[in-house]
């Protein structure tokens, strides 16, 4: 293979007149520029070729294929290829030469069939798979919509309800379910696929089995008017669901376009929106989070030296309370043997509790089964002492944030636990070295940050200290990988990077309304912008405790850019400390539902009267685009100070944090990502003339102001930054 190809196919014509066409393109058989063109070459070959009666295609290493090549659509974006003519492989290929062949072709499909891989075997005019198979069009997740004819030929094989279903979820199903279905033809053991695939093909050929094109099957479709009842329906929950993206709605179209006029209209119009679709905004960034999220598991200096992780055979957690309950959930639901520790009985059975809740409100959903429960169950085990620790292999420290009884924690588990033992610390803000203070065991401590429920929220933030060996990083990157976690590496400070990055969110919000705004209308633009939800609910789900807690440390380590808001402790001291007071920027009912409160005025001019602040006209009648830049643009900040120091050592590390961590919306890329789609001059000067007007919570760093007089990419390694200057 040339060293600039990516990817082939392989043709061999065997004896019984079949052709095996194999995908090949490492990992996933993607189905690169490369391997389509090389695949339409086998395909012309095998068409003209007299001793070949059928064709079968598959892939390479018991992967079918894995979709459209996604970096193509990157080189698309960047210019740097050129896009086929439209509808060139999806029609011309896909469509012209290999569905409408007067060979047929049958797919044999072993591991995946994704996106474009599913779509090609839908072409095929039957399909065999092994029962591990995976099956489903997951192109809007990535800003895409299905292109080589997945929008016409998935209604029409499995009917428009379950097509809707599948490709607006991007959910895969199961060989089975698509064998019940009618998206897969016969479900056999991995040992028989091809011999059956080659069987079947030839069964075609002679008419023992039929020889269907999808593409003109109708059996499936709904009559017209309840087609479209049911496209008006999923339109109504995509508006409402994605609201700030167009390309699920482009899809629809597409769909509904093969419907009413059918399907070589359907594939012409899902062939034009294809391409437009490819220069949105929210599919850049969408794209960008794919391989940024697979990009964080390669540290350098890290990942690159040959460490092979260790075995971790037995957990032990210190502290049952939400964090520590959660941790110890996800570790049991990836089958890791756990012990939890407390101080007495009565918190230790609480703890024990809180596990047995995660896990049955799994099996209240359906999610599992009694049986799972059980098991998993029994590999939780309750601990008053040390004693039990002495064959662990890790320990994750999950008490509160207070640093003297973290200190003592450590000191006793350099005591207990054994030599090899990692020693990892759940802390969300306190500095490592001051943990491990007084232990001689700097190489082994390490932070394992997890998001609150942890056995939901995908983010792990591992926090390595100048100390922390590489085999140590290693270690946790795999049970990261094992609990079904993103892990970020990130260095040692007060907040790490994602509650570093998010300080001055709550803190600009709570400046902007001490100032006149309306909190919420701050809330509302911050959701409409696409967080989960805004700056004030946050701070009551999360508890005005916590939210103290954390804005103590910044104030002591970052005094000279905090903002100091009296608001959550006057309210604090009304015992309303946020939703489980039911009392703190909203009111809540017996549902959780916020409710606005119009005594919340109270507190605000209360706080306004002590920090001798003014109410400002300006930021009365702030615009919703002027809330998210005076919001978001001292996170951004922030990042760059995270970046610039090297806490991250790539800025789409940054991009994943903020949207695992914090819900940045995943359509924007990213903290860094979206920040640069707006421009390092633009936010520079925002902040350096708020910095003017407000003071120095707004003051650009050194490293914004310096991207930003030259608009270079705040993105960018530091090398290639100066090097474009
Ligand atoms: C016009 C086009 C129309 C068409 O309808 C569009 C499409 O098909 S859109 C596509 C629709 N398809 C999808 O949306 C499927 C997207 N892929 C996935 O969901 C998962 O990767 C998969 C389930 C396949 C494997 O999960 P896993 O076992 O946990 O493994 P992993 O996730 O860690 O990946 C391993 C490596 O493979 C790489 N790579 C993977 N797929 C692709 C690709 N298509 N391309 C390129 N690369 C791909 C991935 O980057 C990684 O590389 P590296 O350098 O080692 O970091």
């Amino acid at each position: 293979m040339d060293s600039r190809t990516k990817g082939k196919t392989v043709m061999e014509v065997g004896g019984d007149g079949v052709a095996v066409i194999t995908l090949i393109n490492p990992p996933v058989n993607s189905l690169s520029f490369d391997v389509l063109y090389n695949l339409k070459s086998n395909y012309e070959e095998a068409l003209s070729r007299n001793d070949v009666k059928a064709i079968v295609i598959t892939g390479a290493k018991g992967k079918f294929s894995g979709g459209f090549d996604i970096s193509g659509f990157g080189e698309i974006q960047k210019g740097t290829r050129k896009e086929p003519k439209v509808g060139y492989i999806s029609i011309d290929i896909i469509t012209d030469l290999l569905e409408a062949a007067r060979k047929p072709s049958v797919a044999a499909i072993d591991g995946l069939a994704l996106g474009g891989g599913l779509e090609l075997s839908m072409a095929c005019h039957a399909r065999i798979s092994t029962p591990g198979a995976q099956l489903g069009l997951p192109e809007l997740q990535l800003g895409v919509i299905p292109g080589f004819g997945g929008t016409q030929r998935l209604p029409r094989l499995v009917g428009l309800t379950k097509a809707l279903e599948m490709i607006l979820t991007s959910k895969p199903v199961r060989a089975e379910e698509g064998h019940s279905l009618g998206l897969i033809d016969a479900v056999v053991p991995s040992a028989e696929l091809l011999t059956t695939a080659r069987r079947w093909a030839l069964d075609i050929v002679e008419r023992r089995k039929p020889w269907i094109s999808s593409l003109l099957k109708t059996d499936k479709l709904p009559p017209l008017g309840e087609a479209r009842e049911i496209l008006k329906f999923a339109r109504g929950q995509t508006r409402k669901q994605a609201p700030n993206m167009k390309h699920p709605l482009m899809c629809l179209d597409a769909l509904e376009t093969g419907i009413v006029s059918g399907p070589r209209v359907g594939l012409e119009k899902e062939a034009e929106v294809g391409s437009q679709v490819i220069s949105l905004d929210t599919t850049k960034g969408l794209i960008h989070v794919f391989f940024s999220q697979r990009g964080t598991v390669k540290v350098p200096g890290v990942t690159d030296r040959g460490l092979m992780p260790r075995k971790i055979k037995k957990v032990a957690i210190i502290g049952g309370g939400l964090m520590g309950s959660g941790i110890a959930t996800a570790l049991i639901l990836s089958s890791y043997p756990v012990i939890l520790k407390e101080v007495n009985e009565k918190f230790l059975e609480a703890g024990i509790g809180r596990v047995k809740a995660n896990l049955q409100s799994r099996v209240r959903k359906g999610s599992m089964s009694k049986e799972k429960f059980e098991k998993t169950m029994s590999l939780l085990k309750g601990s008053l002492d040390y004693e039990s620790f002495r064959d662990v292999d890790m320990v994750i420290e999950a008490v509160i944030e207070n640093i003297s009884l973290k200190q003592q924690i450590f000191a006793d588990l350099e005591k207990y636990c054994p030599q090899h033992c990692i020693l990892a610390s759940n802390t969300s803000t306190i500095d490592l070295n001051k943990i491990g203070e007084r232990t001689k065991s700097q190489d082994r401590i390490v932070g394992a940050h997890f998001f609150s429920p942890a056995h939901v929220m995908p983010l792990l933030e591992i926090v390595r200290t100048n100390h922390t060996s590489a085999q140590v990083i290693v270690d946790l990157l795999d049970v990261g990988k094992k609990i079904k976690k993103t892990p970020v590496v990130v260095g040692n400070c007060t907040g790490f990077a994602v509650n570093r990055m998010f300080f001055p969110y709550t803190q600009a919000a709570m400046f902007l309304v001490e100032r006149g705004a309306d909190p919420y209308l701050i809330d509302s633009a911050v959701s409409k912008f696409g967080m989960p939800m805004g700056p004030f609910r946050l701070c009551d789900l999360v508890g005005f405790g916590v939210a103290i807690a954390t804005a103590t440390q910044f104030i002591e380590n970052f005094p000279e850019r905090t903002y100091k808001s009296m608001i959550i402790p006057l309210m604090q001291e009304d015992k309303r400390a946020g939703e489980a007071t039911r009392k703190g920027f909203y009111l809540y009912d017996d549902k959780r539902k916020a409710k606005p409160d119009p005594e919340l005025k109270k507190y605000i001019e209360k706080a306004r009267s002590i920090s001798g602040g003014n109410v400002d006209p300006k930021l009365v009648k702030l615009s919703e685009k002027e809330i998210i830049e005076m919001t978001f643009f001292p996170v951004v900040n922030e990042a760059c100070r995270v970046f610039a120091e090297g806490i991250a050592v790539k800025a789409a590390d940054l991009d994943i944090a903020a949207i695992m961590g914090m819900g940045f919306p995943p359509y924007r890329g990213g903290i860094m990502f979206w920040a640069d789609s707006i421009g390092s001059k633009y936010i520079y000067s925002r902040l350096d003339e708020w910095s003017k007007t407000y003071g120095d919570f707004f003051k650009p760093c050194a490293f914004l102001a310096e991207r930003g007089s030259k608009g270079a990419p705040l993105s960018a390694p530091v090398e290639q930054a100066r090097s474009r200057l």
